[in-house]
C-alpha cells in the first residue's frame, strides 16, 4: 500500500507536486503517465526517500514513511528510520544500476546480507531461485558487462525482488533497451505482478504495457493527478482534455 497525503514538493521556488493525494492499494499495479517534467519520477524518488517532501505525509504499508510521532506531533523522520523503511521498497531504474565489479550472484546477495541480515547461504539460495525466475539461471557467475541490456535489466529486477519488497517502483525500465528486448522484460514484469502480492507503482511511456498490466492508470499533469481509471477506460475514453492531448501526442510519436 502507498498513500500520498497532501504532499508538496518544491525545488527552490518551483512547485513540482501540489497537494498531491493518491493511494495505491495492497497488491495493486498502478501506472503513472503524463508529460515530461510533470513530476512522475519525483514521486518515485520520494518513495525511495532520496528526497524530502516540503509538506504532507507519505505512507507505505500503513506506516508513515516520512514522519514519526514525537510528543503527540508529527516530525520529519531521521536517517536511521528512513533506512529501515527503505528496505521494504524496491526500485528498478532505466539504467539498471548494477554493481559493475560484482558477479550477477553477488549483485543479488549483497543487500539481503547487509540490510536484512541473511546468511551467505540463505542469500545465495534466494538469488539462485530468482535468477531461474528471470531466465538467467546460467549467469550467476557472469559479470554485468558481459550481459545484454535485457539480461542486465532482468538481473536488476531479480535484485529488487531479492529484498522481498512490499512495494516495487519501476522507472521507465525499458527506455534504455534495444527494441527487440523490450517485450521480454515487460512480459517478465507482467508475470511477476500476476503471481506476487507486491504493490507496483510504475512510470512508463510504454502505453501498451500500461494497458496490459495496470489495474489503474493515473494521468499526471503539473504535479497533480488529473484523471485516473482502469486502462480499458482511460485509454479508450479519456475524459480530461489534457489526457486526450497527451495520448494523441504519444500515438503520433509512435
Ligand atoms: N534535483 C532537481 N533539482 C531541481 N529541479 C528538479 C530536480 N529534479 C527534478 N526537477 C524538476 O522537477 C520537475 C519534475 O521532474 P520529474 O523528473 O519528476 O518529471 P517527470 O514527469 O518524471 O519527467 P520525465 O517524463 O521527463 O522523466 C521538472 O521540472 C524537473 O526539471
Amino acid at each position: 500500500m502507498i498513500r500520498f497525503e497532501s504532499v508538496v514538493k518544491k525545488y527552490g521556488d518551483h512547485v513540482v507536486l501540489r497537494d498531491l493525494d493518491f493511494t495505491v492499494a495492497p497488491g495493486e499495479f498502478v501506472t503513472l503517465i503524463g508529460p515530461s517534467g510533470s513530476g512522475k519520477t519525483t514521486i518515485l524518488r520520494l518513495l525511495m526517500t532520496l528526497e524530502r517532501i516540503d509538506a504532507g505525509r507519505i505512507y507505505v504499508g500503513g506506516e508513515c514513511l516520512t514522519h514519526v510521532r514525537r510528543d503527540g506531533k508529527w516530525v520529519p523522520a531521521g536517517e536511521k528510520y528512513l533506512r529501515q523503511k527503505r528496505k521494504r521498497i524496491g526500485m528498478v531504474f532505466q539504467q539498471f544500476n548494477l554493481f559493475p565489479n560484482m558477479s550477477v550472484l553477488r549483485n543479488l546477495t549483497e543487500a539481503p546480507i547487509r540490510a536484512l541480515g541473511l546468511s551467505k547461504g540463505e542469500a545465495e539460495a534466494r538469488a539462485v531461485d530468482l535468477l531461474e525466475l528471470v531466465g538467467l539461471g546460467d549467469k550467476a557467475n557472469a559479470h554485468p558487462s558481459t550481459l545484454s541490456g535485457g539480461q542486465q535489466q532482468r538481473v536488476a529486477i531479480a535484485r529488487a525482488l531479492a529484498m522481498r519488497p512490499e512495494v516495487l517502483l519501476l522507472d521507465e525500465v525499458t527506455s534504455a533497451l534495444d527494441p527487440e528486448l523490450v517485450a521480454g522484460v515487460l512480459k517478465l514484469l507482467k508475470d511477476i505482478a500476476a503471481t506476487t502480492d507486491i504493490t507496483f507503482l510504475c512510470v512508463t511511456h510504454e502505453m501498451q504495457f500500461a494497458r496490459d498490466v495496470s489495474d489503474r492508470v493515473m494521468m499526471f499533469d503539473q504535479g497533480r493527478v488529473i484523471e485516473q481509471a482502469p486502462p480499458g477506460e482511460l485509454f479508450t475514453a479519456p475524459s480530461h482534455p489534457r489526457t486526450r492531448e497527451f495520448l494523441r501526442a504519444v500515438v503520433d510519436r509512435a
